[in-house]
């Protein structure tokens, strides 16, 4: 395929709602033929168990990984071509305190098989800033933002295939640190694959 340039949506709004309350959600960024030239390139990869039980609250996983450096999508060209579009669509909203900081060098992909329970309540590591973009290649979920590390259920995302979850890291507009307590259902039918671009860098 020729690889698009750009997302099919303005991030604008779900940006604000990032900054303001911490999550957010936009469905159909992502058009299936780019979601489907990034997961045959990701056909090559070499995916790793993730640890049943993290951390020091005992964050529950299923599903496996592939964590890439942003330097890495050198020989990804669909996958670089999604990374760049994400970082430009981000950098159009420099209003919003720490976006035109934001540059995302590490990806992720996961991936949960059917069955799987997905990744109970946690937050994403302090080391991330600004924001956590997180792609749904294929398949579907639902991603709540919660109110404690028991789960309880906030609001709930439709992580589903195209769309995309924000959420807040440390320094985004201006908040030094309230990164928003989150889980991720298991896939609804078939595997659910996500790609995920955080920014370890200040
Ligand atoms: O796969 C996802 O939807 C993201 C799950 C998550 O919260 C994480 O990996 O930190
Ligand atoms: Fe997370």
């Amino acid at each position: 395929m020729t690889v698009p340039a750009a997302l099919a949506r303005d991030l604008g709004p779900a940006l604000h709602r990032a900054a303001a309350d911490g999550a957010a959600h936009e469905p159909g960024v992502v058009p299936a033929p780019w979601r489907e030239a990034v997961l045959a390139e990701l056909e090559a990869e070499r995916y790793v168990e993730l640890p049943a039980v993290e951390g020091p609250h005992r964050v529950r996983q299923q599903g496996e990984h592939v964590v890439l450096h942003a330097d890495d999508l050198a020989t990804r060209p669909a996958m670089r071509a999604l990374h760049r579009a994400v970082v430009d669509a981000v950098h159009r909203h420099p209003g919003i305190d720490g976006l035109a900081r934001w540059h995302p060098d590490e990806v992720t992909i996961q991936r949960y098989a059917p069955g799987s329970a997905g990744i109970s309540a946690h937050r994403d590591g302090r080391r991330h800033a600004y924001l956590v973009a997180i792609l749904t290649l294929e398949g579907s979920a639902r991603l709540r933002r919660c109110a404690d590390r028991e789960g309880t259920t906030v609001e709930a995302f439709d992580a589903d295939a195209g769309s995309l979850v924000l959420l807040r890291g440390r320094g985004l507009g201006g908040i030094p640190d309230d990164r928003p307590l989150h889980a991720v259902d298991g896939p609804r039918d078939g595997r659910r694959t996500s790609f995920t671009l955080r920014a370890t860098a200040p």
